[in-house]
């Protein structure tokens, strides 16, 4: 297939263009109308064959929607509402045709699910990998978002879901298991095929009118604690028999010898939002999103101090190293 005929059908079933879309994938460049009293939130996230993914981890229509997700994921942790896309494909000779529509099936999947519009994208020869990278626009209410600078001394620490089940779910994967140990672990294969991303926590959080400190956990907990820590200039204090860990993540641990809490903590690729907001808002707060069918589950405090984070695991309270995952020292 050449191409150009493989950008057509990549571009086919998008349906019709959002009104925000003046001029859409075909020409040049993309031309958007930013809606009034609106800021534009715009990110990108790549992901790489061998670094983000296997063949043995991912299907081509997840890679498709994983890529998506981790985009929306930033734009919700900004309290943002994703818009439109770019998608750049750098495609080695291993991956065509089908793999592809595959890839953009996934895409398609997401987009429709949060009302991503794809707008364009690039496509080039990759000399061996496959190489996804999606740039994404958002919009958010001017002054509002969710900055990492927003935590203060005293604020509860939340996370808007379990963590860990995305790192057992590679683990599992990477494992070239018997097909027996995947059906009796959907959960975790799903986790880090198919993560969520929380627009709509993103959107309650940012709706409540309270100053709250947010990240998405991409990197692992440790590390992003340690991101919001840095930005507010604070300690964070993370308690470990408070995180949200899953049943099926802390069975599939034993099972296999592993600490879940490790896992919960440096494994990343969670997609969930960890977040702080004031102390005598937090009862209320937590009702609220009970009410709103959202979970937010309080993991620890913050306190003053140079910046950092300490964890408290059997009692013992320590300095926590950012450990979560790095580009340049992992894999
Ligand atoms: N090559 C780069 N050039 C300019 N800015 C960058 C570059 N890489 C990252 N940044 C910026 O640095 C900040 C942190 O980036 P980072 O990618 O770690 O955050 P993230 O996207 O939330 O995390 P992750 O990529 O792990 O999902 C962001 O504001 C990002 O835009
Ligand atoms: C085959 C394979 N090996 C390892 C991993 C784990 N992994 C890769 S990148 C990343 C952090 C998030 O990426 P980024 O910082 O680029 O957003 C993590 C946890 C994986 N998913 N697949
Ligand atoms: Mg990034
Ligand atoms: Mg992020
Ligand atoms: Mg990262």
């Amino acid at each position: 297939m050449s191409e150009f005929s493989l950008i057509r059908s990549l571009l086919k079933n998008r349906g019709s263009a959002p009104p925000e879309v003046e001029v859409d994938a075909g020409d040049d460049a993309a031309v958007l109308k930013p809606a009034r009293d609106r800021s534009t939130v715009f990110t990108c996230d790549t992901m790489v064959e061998t670094v983000h993914f296997r063949t043995g981890t991912m299907e081509p229509d997840d890679i498709g929607w994983k890529c998506m997700a981790a985009n929306i994921s930033d734009v919700a942790a900004m309290g943002g509402t994703p818009s439109c896309a770019l998608v750049s494909l750098a495609v080695p000779e291993t991956w065509r045709g089908e793999e592809l529509k595959g890839l953009y099936a996934g895409m398609r999947e997401i987009c429709r699910r949060f009302g991503v519009r794809i707008v364009g994208g690039d496509t080039v020869r990759s000399p061996e990998h496959l190489v996804v990278t999606v740039a994404l626009i958002g919009e958010v209410e001017p002054d509002r978002s969710l900055l990492r600078s927003h935590g203060r001394p005293g604020d509860v620490v939340f996370v808007t879901g379990e963590l860990g089940a995305s790192k057992a779910g590679l683990h599992l994967l990477m494992s070239d298991p018997h097909p027996e140990l995947l059906r009796r672990y959907p959960g975790l294969v799903e986790a880090h095929r198919r993560p969520v991303p929380g627009v709509e926590a993103g959107r309650w959080l940012l709706g409540t009118g309270q100053r709250i400190a947010c990240d998405d956990v991409s990197d692992g907990l440790a590390q992003e604690a340690w991101e919001i820590a840095e930005a507010s200039r604070v300690r964070l204090v993370l308690e470990g028999e408070r995180i949200p860990i899953s049943s099926e993540t802390r069975r599939y641990a034993e099972e296999v010898g592993e600490d879940p809490l490790e896992w919960a903590f440096s494994g990343g690729e969670d997609f969930c939002l960890v977040g702080t907001v004031s102390r005598e808002h937090w009862p209320g707060l937590m009702r609220e999103a009970e009410d709103s069918g959202l979970r937010l589950f309080p993991i620890g405090w913050v306190e003053e101090g140079s910046p950092g984070v300490d964890w408290i695991v059997d009692g013992n309270r320590k300095e926590r190293t950012r450990r979560g995952y790095d580009h340049f020292t992992d894999g």
